[in-house]
């Protein structure tokens, strides 16, 4: 590590009693508890020291986060800050001086800076980089340092910490009466997105947002306790809490007006007064304080109408492994792995945000559908642009670096020759007969006056920093060319000294070298220094030469140097006004760029559609859903499976809403009904489907609830948590949407789990009428097929051969009247005498349970026939094991009390609490 003028201060900054700022990122609170995270005291302590004093200012500026210190090649932390740093990041904690002053210390390479921040950030701890802002080299005493940016989740923008085919949202929401603003940012990119909706469907919103900071006020919990206790819950560190000022509406409605020059926001749609401009204002604020750079790059607010949208809850999501794989969060695996194969970062963000926010409105359905249908049709159009396509590069991120300043000349290099490509890109898509791909061909800026712009500036391969000059091109500046070739010049002038001089002394090993103390001198070796002549000036000795200079030898120096430094001012000056006048143009890259990712997401879906054999759904407000030969995109692609069997599926709101799925474990179940949400789901995106047909009316909301989720490590049971997505489905789903219910109360005993399930598809079927597949493997409930009226009965095929069974996967009508657990569990390898006991006790139990669903049926229909669709409240035995009557019972039925006497009575009393282990 260099030293820093200050580096032999020692210092204690240790903090007893006090608290530990970094080590505290927001908890979840237990649920209704009011999360509260005091503000850190700090009180300097320890040696004071000029460069402690620098970083006791720095850290009390930012006390909650990690300060990162620059100095020279390293960032150092220290303190507490330390500390954490060492635990969360596993390097080594060292000690700055010793005894009462020793200071834990731990540093990280300036260069490896980008890894470690994601680390910290992801787990919710802020950093702030506190960076050196003088030269070093040209500062006398300490060198002054100040922080420059600090780092959280939601506004890292470092590349490599980013996933260029994720955005990275940065969201805000502030709750009002009439119902709860948000605003989210991709700082990466500036797109910066808002809208309002009732409180309640704030946690739905957040879910397909998925930020990875939310920003909430200290008073959420107050304003909508449980709204904001779910978010505390759910996004645990990723909630950055704010103090309630910070939301203001009048601050931060001036805020808005100055960010983005308007006096109203009716142009962007947004109301004044809205509950959106506290919590836009609010991400805007809270930018300015970490980025401490230009937020320009935020030019426009995209207003979001969730009503338009198809909504997807947290549940939903993740059962559908959209995204991520519900077991190893991975994208292998996913929707999106299978039918991303878009060319560029920017449709790969589109692509998966359509996979995340399906359409709900035909009209707007059928108009992407169109697009893919015209890729789909015209193989060499789509490669053609597919083609042209893999050479775009990240249009959205270079934008957002250029208006922060953050650019080099490869950016702006990068950008021109992806600008480049536009007019031939628009040549490609002149033809389109498609309204969306017409509509799209229209919104492409050739933009070839920037693609000019830069290549006329900026020489063919620049470097990547910027001040040290070799970025404009030869010819572009006259005084650039005059100063550049001084220096050239010097270099030959140089050359043509050096063997004047070795002539002219008769010394031939005599060389002209550089060093940065004195410049340039004459190298003179050893043995010929008796010839060295009387203008020379000795300067330095080395083993085996003498360093000289002459005055002639100076003045041209100061020539080239200054000439040097000049012309790398100048290229920086050049440069930046290069930058500054694209930075202008802006707005009309961003245009093009959106177009250029909505062509390469269609043509993606195109792609995927050819590859797999998707077919073009009909996609109607009808109340229908007819799939021949449907097939589950992912499953029908893993290895495990070696030839997918395609199904059917009919539902329909007016005659068949409800489908009784039963049939053994392992049988394809599960895979039958995502696979069902999922044909749905890609249609409302515009896509193709993976069947042979399909008609998909179209769904206000899906709603899943398959398998026991893993939420474990929330602390949750397994039970709750699925009781909370049932309360959430019957309270939410309306006779547009599509529910898919699997294994719907295997978390608690048979008996309670049954009844739940009976009466909960008695409610869907009464009270909502959605469409409905629910798989289950209570076979007793396929008699509610018989009593109720457009409920059907499915099941999954399977083929006995005596003790062993063969799973078909095929889907057939009707319902099975047994389930193959034990079979399963055999397959399994659960040891022969476990599967013999199991088999003898399902011969037992299985004729006591047999008259159940009649039970619950007859009663059911009484209650129903009171009003209300509900299970029995009274008779229903619920205890599998309670109608066989225990000894005790027995004897005390068989008991004749008159012909009892006394004293035998007591002996049968005695008699009886032995029975029962008492006494
Ligand atoms: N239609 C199909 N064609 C071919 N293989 C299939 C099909 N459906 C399912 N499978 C295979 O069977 C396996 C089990 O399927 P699935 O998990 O859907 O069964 P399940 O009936 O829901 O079982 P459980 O009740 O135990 O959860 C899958 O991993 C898949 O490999």
């Amino acid at each position: 590590m260099p030293a820093d003028p200050a580096s032999t201060d020692s210092v204690a900054p240790a903090r007893p009693g006090s608290e530990t700022p970094n080590q505290s990122p927001a908890k979840a609170p237990a649920a209704g508890a009011r999360p509260r995270r005091e503000r850190p005291k700090l009180v300097r302590t320890g040696p004071k020291t000029a460069m402690m004093d620098q970083w006791w200012s720095a850290k009390e500026e930012q006390p909650e986060a990690l300060l990162f210190f620059r100095m020279g090649d390293f960032y150092e932390l220290f303190g507490d800050d330390a500390v954490v740093a060492s635990r969360e990041l596993g390097i080594t904690l060292t000690k700055r001086d010793k005894g009462d002053d020793a200071l834990p210390m731990a540093g990280v390479p300036v260069r490896s800076v980008e890894g470690h921040l994601l680390r910290l950030v992801r787990k919710g701890i802020k950093v702030a980089i506190c960076e050196q802002l003088t030269d070093p080299k040209q500062t006398k005493g300490i060198v002054q340092r100040g922080i420059v940016r600090v780092v959280t989740a939601g506004t890292i923008t470092e590349e490599d910490a980013l996933d260029a085919r994720a955005s990275n949202f940065l969201c805000a929401v502030h709750f009002e009466k009439k119902g709860a603003g948000l605003a989210w940012v991709d700082v990466s990119t500036g797109r910066f997105h808002v809208a309002e909706v009732p409180s309640a469907g704030v946690p739905d919103l957040i879910a397909q947002i998925d930020p990875a900071e939310l920003l909430l006020s200290s008073e959420a919990v107050d304003r909508a306790p449980e709204v904001a206790t779910e978010l505390y819950r759910t996004l645990e560190r990723r909630v950055t809490e704010r103090e309630a000022w910070r939301f203001d509406p009048g601050g931060m409605e001036r805020v808005l007006r100055q960010h983005f020059g308007v006096q109203t926001f009716a142009g962007f749609g947004v109301e004044d007064g809205s509950a959106i401009v506290p919590a836009a204002g609010a991400l805007l604020e809270y930018l300015a304080e970490t980025q401490k750079s230009s937020c320009d790059h935020i030019r426009r607010i995209e207003v979001a109408e969730p009503s338009r949208h198809l909504v997807l809850d947290r549940a939903t999501r993740s059962c559908l492994e959209l995204v991520v794989t519900q077991r190893e969060a991975r994208r292998e695996g996913t929707v999106l792995d299978v039918l991303d194969s878009t060319c560029t970062p920017m449709g790969g963000r589109l692509l998966r945000e359509w996979l995340l926010e399906p359409l709900r409105e035909v009209e707007p359905i059928v108009h992407r559908q169109q697009g893919v249908a015209e890729f789909v049709a015209q193989p060499f159009l789509r490669e053609d642009v597919r083609e042209l396509l893999r050479e775009v590069r990240d249009l959205e991120r270079l934008v957002a670096k250029i208006s922060t300043g953050r650019a080099n000349g490869r950016d702006l290099l990068a950008l021109a020759q992806s600008t480049d490509l536009m007019p031939r890109l628009l040549e490609r898509l002149e033809g389109s007969y498609s309204g969306i791909l017409s509509e799209l061909a229209a919104a492409i800026d050739p933009l070839g006056d920037l693609t000019q712009r830069v290549s006329q500036t900026l020489v063919d391969e620049p470097p990547p920093t910027i001040r040290e000059g070799n970025l404009i091109r030869a010819g572009f500046n006259g005084e650039l060319d005059e100063l550049r070739s001084i220096a050239g010049d010097g270099k030959t002038w140089m050359a043509k000294f050096q063997a004047e001089e070795s002539e002219r002394a008769g010394i031939p090993g005599l060389k002209i070298g550089f060093n940065s103390v004195f410049g340039y001198f004459l190298e003179v070796p050893r043995g010929q220094v008796d010839k060295v002549p009387e203008n020379y000036i000795r300067k330095q000795t080395i083993k085996t030469a003498e360093r000289y200079i002459t005055p002639e030898l100076k003045e041209f120096e100061g020539k080239v140097l200054q000439a040097e430094e000049r012309s790398k001012a100048l290229e920086y000056e050049l440069f930046g006004s290069l930058r500054d006048e694209l930075a202008g143009q802006l707005g009309r890259v961003l245009d093009t760029a959106h177009a250029v990712a909505a062509v390469d997401a269609l043509a993606s879906l195109a792609q995927t559609a050819s590859e797999n054999r998707y077919v073009a759904p009909t996609v109607d407000d009808s109340g229908e859903l007819e799939i021949v030969e449907g097939r589950h995109p992912v499953i029908e692609l893993s290895a495990s499976c070696e030839s997918f069997v395609p199904n059917d599926t009919r539902l329909d709101t007016e005659r068949r809403s409800l489908t009784i799925l039963t049939g053994p474990n392992m049988a394809g179940k599960s895979t039958y009904i995502r696979q069902t949400a999922l044909i749905v789901l890609l249609a409302q995106i515009g896509s193709f489907v993976p069947a042979d047909s399909a008609r998909v009316g179209v769904v206000d909301r899906i709603f899943t609830r398959v398998g026991s989720g893993d939420d474990i490590s929330r602390g949750e049971s397994t039970f709750m948590v699925e009781m909370v997505e049932i309360a959430n489905i019957l309270n939410n789903a309306t006779r547009r949407s599509l529910v898919v219910l699997d294994e719907v109360g295997r978390g608690t005993s048979t008996f309670d789990g049954l009844a739940l399930a009976w009466s909960i598809v008695e409610h869907i079927h009464g009270k909502i009428g959605a469409r409905t597949l629910f798989a289950t493997h209570y076979h007793q409930l396929t008699e509610l097929a018989q009593r109720l009226d457009g409920v059907a009965n499915l099941s999954v095929a399977v083929r006995e051969w005596g003790d062993e069974i063969v799973f078909l996967h095929k889907i057939i009508e009707g319902g099975t009247d047994r389930s193959y657990g034990i079979h399963v569990a055999r397959l399994a390898g659960v040891p022969p005498e476990v599967i013999g006991r199991a088999r003898q006790i399902l011969g037992e139990i299985e004729g006591d349970a047999a008259d159940l669903a009649p039970r619950i049926a007859g009663d059911a229909a009484g209650s129903r026939s009171g009003g209300a669709s509900r299970v029995a409240d009274g008779p229903v035995q619920l205890d599998l094991f309670a109608s066989q009557p225990s000894p005790v019972d027995r004897d005390l039925r068989e008991l004749d009390l008159d012909q009892l006497s006394p004293i035998d009575a007591l002996l049968k009393l005695r008699e009886l609490k032995a029975m029962i282990g008492d006494g």
